[in-house]
């Protein structure tokens, strides 16, 4: 599903973020990506959601080059894959409904459709009864259920999460995790940006360091990491 062959990324301050890095994720496969503020973990975001380009070496997700792919085909490879960010980025002056429900009418989604999928999408979050209130009413907890939902939506077979559980308390951040770990359960394949050491050694997937933009450790999470 996610395949970097010695891929490196220079910005253009002259910044190297990532340095020849290689792996692959497997379709269904969930993994954690951790390592220090600045080692390059967001960058690996951007270039399989191609906010950025690799500089350098080849990125596959899904089958697709992205190397390749041209300006117009990047909405469609975007639909493919579903973000959820550690603020949320949720529409204030939204309800909950149409914050999740964005992403689908960008997509041109008919509206009795996008009604059925975003309900469908509220109710695996647990927020079936909240589509009408404002999300600055809703718990932080909430708010990042909302944000699952709306990356969610549109049924990406690749979800990928940038520090989820970053403002949340040791119990909330386990409950957003058991949500990766349904729709993982359904066969999406989740890549989870984070800093939380125990939490991420207490779930037991496959973890992936990088120190420096560089892959240190690939692999379960030792006791002494
Ligand atoms: N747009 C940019 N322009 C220039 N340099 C950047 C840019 N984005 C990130 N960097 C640099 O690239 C390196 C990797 O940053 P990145 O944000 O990928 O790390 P990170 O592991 O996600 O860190 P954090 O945990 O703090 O979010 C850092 O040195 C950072 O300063």
């Amino acid at each position: 599903m996610i395949s970097f062959s010695n891929v490196s990324k220079r910005y253009a301050s002259g910044q190297q973020a990532l340095a020849n890095l290689s792996f692959d994720v497997n379709a269904g496969e969930m993994v954690f990506l951790t390592g220090h503020s600045g080692a390059g973990k967001s960058t690996l975001m951007k270039l399989v959601m191609l906010m950025e380009r690799a500089s350098t070496g080849q990125v596959v997700i899904a089958g697709r080059n992205l190397n390749r792919m041209r300006t117009g085909q990047i909405p469609y490879h975007r639909r493919q894959v579903g973000v959820v960010f550690q603020n949320h980025q949720l529409l204030f002056d939204r309800t909950v409904f149409e914050n999740v429900a964005l992403p689908l009418y960008i997509a041109g989604h008919q509206s009795r459709e996008v009604g059925r999928r975003v309900r469908a999408a509220l109710d695996k979050v647990g927020l079936l009864e909240k589509e009408k209130h404002n999300p600055i009413t809703l718990s932080g907890g909430e708010q990042q259920r909302v944000g699952i939902a709306r990356a969610v939506v549109n049924k990406p077979p690749l979800l990928l999460a940038d520090e989820p559980t970053g403002n949340l308390d040791p119990k909330l951040s386990e409950e957003i995790m058991t949500l990766f770990r349904q729709f993982n359960a359904f066969g999406v394949t989740v890549l989870i940006a984070s800093h939380d050491l125990a939490l991420v050694r207490q779930l037991g997937h496959r973890v992936l360091t990088l120190a420096g933009g560089e892959l240190v450790h690939d692999g379960l999470l030792p006791e002494d990491m």
